[in-house]
Parts: C-alpha cells; sequence; structure tokens
C-alpha cells in the first residue's frame, strides 16, 4: 500500500522540484529587475514603495487568474514577493502598538509583507510620533472594531498628525483565552485590551462568569502577565500564545465570528491613483440645523459614494463634532476632486487625510 502512493508522490514531487526551479529562477530574475528599478529611483529621488503599484500588480493577476488558487492567495503571495524585492532596495522601518503578538503586528506583516523592520511601540502615541519624527518610514494604527466601533485615540491623533493615511489593511480577530498551563486551575483573574474584554463578554459571562475581568495595555501585554503568573489568564491572538509560551485554553471566543478589526497605514508619501481607492477626511461643520445634511450633499452631488461616517466630539463644550469620512475614489479623481473642492466652500474645517487602494 505503502509502495503504491511513493510509486504515485515520485513523479509527482519531481514534477514539484522541476517547477519549484523554474519559479527560483523567474523570482531571481523579477528581484533583480526590482534592483533596477530601485536603482533608477535613486537616480531621480524616487520613492521605493509604491502602495498604487503593487495594489496594480496584485489586481492584474488576479484578473489573469484562472485558478485553482484563490484569489486572496494570489494577493498574500505576490504581497510577500513585492516585500522581498522591494527589502533589496529598501527595508521600511515600521512602527506599530506591540509588543509582539499583537494584531497590530499581524496587520503590519499581511501590509507590508515579512521584509521589514517592526518596531513595537507601547501606546498608539508612540506609533503616530514615531512617523512623525520620521523614526519610522510607517507605522500601523488600529482604526475600527466590526463589533466595537471606532479607535477614539486613533482618530484622535489623526486630527493633528502630520502623517498621511498611505492605506488600509483588515485583519480577521480570532480571541483566545489561554494560560501556562493550558488549563483554568488556579486562575482567578482573565485580563485582556478593553475591546478585546468587549468582544468576548458573552462568552466569559456564559462559561466562567466567576472570573474577574481586568484590562491590560494590548491583548500582547496581557499574554506576557499571564506567562509570569499562573493566577492570569489573557484573551489574545494565537500569535500571543506562540510568543509568550501559553496554552491555547478555548479558541475563536469572540461573540461575533466574523469579528475584524481595520488599520490605517501611516506615512509621508503620497499615493498616484491606483483605479480602485478610498479617500478618508475629516470634517466639522457649524452646530446648526441641517449642517450635516449640507455638508454631505457634495459628495451625493457629485456620485461620490461614502463608505464610513464617524463622528468624535470637538471638546469645545458647544455640541460640535468632527466628522470622519471614507468616500470612494482617488482625490486627484474628478468627481472626487470636484466633490472636495464644493465641500471645502461649505464646511467649517476638511482635512484630507489621504487617498490609498482598496485592499479586499
Ligand atoms: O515598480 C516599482 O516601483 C518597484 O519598486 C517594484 C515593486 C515590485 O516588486 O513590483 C517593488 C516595490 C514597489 O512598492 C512597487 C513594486
Amino acid at each position: 500500500m505503502a509502495d503504491e502512493l511513493q510509486k504515485k508522490l515520485t513523479p509527482l514531487r519531481e514534477r514539484i522540484d522541476a517547477i519549484d526551479a523554474q519559479l527560483l529562477e523567474l523570482l531571481s530574475e523579477r528581484a533583480r529587475t526590482a534592483q533596477a528599478v530601485g536603482a533608477a529611483k535613486e537616480d531621480h529621488a524616487g520613492v521605493v514603495l509604491r502602495p498604487e503599484r503593487e495594489a496594480q500588480v496584485i489586481r492584474r493577476l488576479q484578473e489573469l487568474n484562472g485558478g485553482p488558487l484563490p484569489a486572496s492567495a494570489l494577493a498574500a503571495i505576490w504581497g510577500e514577493i513585492m516585500s522581498a524585492c522591494r527589502g533589496l532596495e529598501q527595508r521600511p522601518r515600521v512602527a506599530y502598538l506591540g509588543p509582539q503578538g499583537t494584531y497590530s503586528e499581524q496587520a503590519v506583516l499581511a501590509h507590508f509583507g515579512h521584509a521589514v523592520d517592526a518596531d513595537s511601540c507601547g501606546t498608539i502615541d508612540e506609533v503616530f510620533r514615531s512617523v512623525e519624527t520620521r523614526r519610522a518610514d510607517f507605522g500601523i494604527v488600529p482604526l475600527e472594531n466590526s463589533n466595537e466601533g471606532a479607535v477614539n485615540r486613533t482618530l484622535d491623533l489623526l486630527l493633528t498628525s502630520s502623517a498621511k493615511v498611505i492605506g488600509e489593511r483588515s485583519v480577521p480577530v480570532v480571541q483566545c483565552l489561554m494560560t501556562r498551563s493550558g488549563t483554568l486551575d488556579g486562575v482567578t483573574i482573565v485580563r485582556s485590551h478593553p475591546q478585546s474584554l468587549a468582544q468576548c463578554q458573552g462568552w466569559l459571562s456564559d462559561h466562567h462568569p466567576g472570573l474577574a475581568r481586568a484590562s491590560a495595555a494590548s491583548n500582547a501585554e496581557a499574554a506576557r502577565l499571564a506567562a509570569e503568573d499562573p493566577t492570569v489568564a489573557a484573551i489574545a491572538g494565537e500569535q500571543a500564545a506562540q510568543r509568550w509560551g501559553l496554552k491555547i485554553v478555548a479558541a475563536g471566543i469572540q461573540d461575533d465570528p466574523h469579528n475584524r478589526t481595520r488599520f490605517f497605514a501611516i506615512g509621508h508619501i503620497d499615493n498616484a491613483p491606483s483605479g480602485r481607492d478610498k479617500t478618508s477626511l475629516i470634517l466639522a461643520v457649524p452646530n446648526e440645523a441641517g449642517a450635516v445634511y449640507r455638508m454631505l450633499a457634495p459628495l451625493a452631488e457629485n456620485g461620490v459614494s461614502m463608505t464610513r461616517l464617524e463622528s468624535r466630539p470637538a471638546r469645545t463644550g458647544q455640541w460640535e463634532y468632527y466628522f470622519y469620512v471614507d468616500i470612494e475614489g482617488h482625490w486627484q479623481d474628478p468627481a472626487v476632486a470636484a466633490a472636495l473642492a464644493a465641500l471645502k466652500a461649505r464646511v467649517a474645517f476638511i482635512k484630507v487625510l489621504g487617498s490609498y487602494p482598496v485592499t479586499s
């Protein structure tokens, strides 16, 4: 039986080895070509990372794709190929909310690939500061969770920061309960980031109503604390369990199985249009009847779709708000440019955070 299987496998594996050798040759040629692009950019002070070009490369291959690999696999594979090619030109330093093992770190790798120097920061403020002072080339900041809504600190910092939004990345959130022993014996408290505790509150109440809950600066910080103390359990992603040597007691405990967190990539580059882009804005209007309606009318009048609307108190004590708006299109697209020009004439405040390729 085993011989029969071996007889079938041997030629197939030989074929795979031959294909891999061909792929390697082609990948090496691609890498050398990317190096030539890098040299040309150096001659003309060009920017190494071009998000719009990377989006176009992936979309073109997804259109050419006849299967069997799914579009998401092509995006992941070519994302890494371009990251490795880019790494030959220049490895970007990317600041994120650490410690290692957070979903933010996962978003860094999903967005920029593995050829980066990922720089773990203690707070979202520090991520912004690191990008603003050019210590880091880019940053990844959490923006919103599909269950819990906006990350207010990120919204507040976007208002005043000199960094632009250069990309978006959505990461599925699979929360796990983890401890040193892999059981809850002797465990009295569960720690996690407040948003993660909130995402799992139904499950915790149903399964472990007696367990005290306490917040931590991040999920990975909770995992680090659980690794130090056998009376502490943490809620975090699987990667945090690996990083801190914890065992998983229960996986997928978030109340919403489709839970995702969306991140912004921030930096100082200006993206050219990629063909399928979004633009993020902050707007403010006077506190009077019909003001929000009038604020949004230029979008509808120019056929520009709004994909997100979020508000934050302006903290003037007068019930004034900042509106965080995402629209479809690049600021250079004629319809978007016309809508922005009309908006500027109508609102008390407008800040264009940036245009960036849609990532699906
Ligand atoms: O086309 C470029 O500008 C390149 O530098 C090449 C390449 C690639 O590997 O395809 C690499 C990095 C850029 O972000 C975009 C694309």
